[in-house]
């Protein structure tokens, strides 16, 4: 029988720290959220409204794509080592909607070459002072069913994104899961609605209830 919301805590928790990965408007915020809520786990979100160059970039990618990506990977790694000086860091849950990984990940796609060599040396430094997240939860949906989502949010500075990018993304991203071999819950969120109906965060809840080896496993929602 599904516990009903709010009784399951972080006390039967297998991890003590997951992260949500996915593509612009998969719903890794929203998820987050209600993990965070439902297990009473700390909340660790992308500051990505605080990066002055995004709306620059999305109309000027060649232009802006470095200090973008350098503002990115600095943030996100001042956020996350903060996190780890934090001394209950293993005694309670975290749940953050991003990867330290992303920044490089997004970086192969925006820079060129050159840039993206120098970016990597200074990425390496500062990955080796991070603590990485035992489980991945990856929101898999098609790119038409990521515009719907990006239209419905209305960012301005998002409207204009090609499928193109959302594919290399996609694309990205898979290839790094499986080239790692990360533990990762695959998800197909192409009809999820984690606010609206309950059943489908609990078969995330359910999840991780259970024990995973290293790889990817596939989920799919009712
Ligand atoms: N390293 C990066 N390089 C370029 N753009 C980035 C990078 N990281 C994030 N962004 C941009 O920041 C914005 C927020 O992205 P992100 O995917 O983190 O959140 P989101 O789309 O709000 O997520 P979700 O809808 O899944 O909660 C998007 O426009 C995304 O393209």
């Amino acid at each position: 029988m599904q516990q009903p919301t709010g009784l399951c805590g972080a006390n039967n928790m297998k991890y003590t720290f997951i992260t949500i990965e996915g593509n612009i408007g998969a719903g890794k915020t929203t998820l987050s959220h209600l993990l965070a809520k439902q297990f009473n786990a700390r909340l660790v979100l992308e500051q990505f409204a605080d990066n002055p160059f995004l709306p620059k970039f999305y109309e000027n990618p060649q232009q802006y794509a470095f200090p973008l990506e350098l503002f990115f990977m600095a943030e996100r790694f001042k956020q996350l080592k903060e996190l780890i000086q934090q001394k209950d860091l293993f005694q309670n849950l975290t749940i953050s909607d991003y990867l330290f990984t992303k920044c490089l990940l997004f970086a192969k796609i925006n820079l060129s070459e050159e840039e993206f060599r120098l970016y990597q040396r200074l990425f390496d430094i500062m990955y080796q002072q991070l603590v990485q997240p035992e489980i991945l939860i990856y929101l898999h949906a098609p790119v038409a069913k990521l515009q719907q989502n990006i239209k419905k949010r209305n960012r301005p500075y998002e409207q204009q994104i090609p499928d193109d990018y959302l594919f290399s993304i996609q694309e990205t991203y898979t290839h790094y899961i499986k080239q790692h071999n990360l533990k990762t819950i695959y998800v197909d969120v192409s009809n999820a609605d984690f606010l609206g109906n309950p059943e489908h965060l609990h078969v995330i809840i359910d999840a991780l209830d259970k024990e995973y080896p290293e790889g990817q496993h596939f989920l799919s929602l009712p």
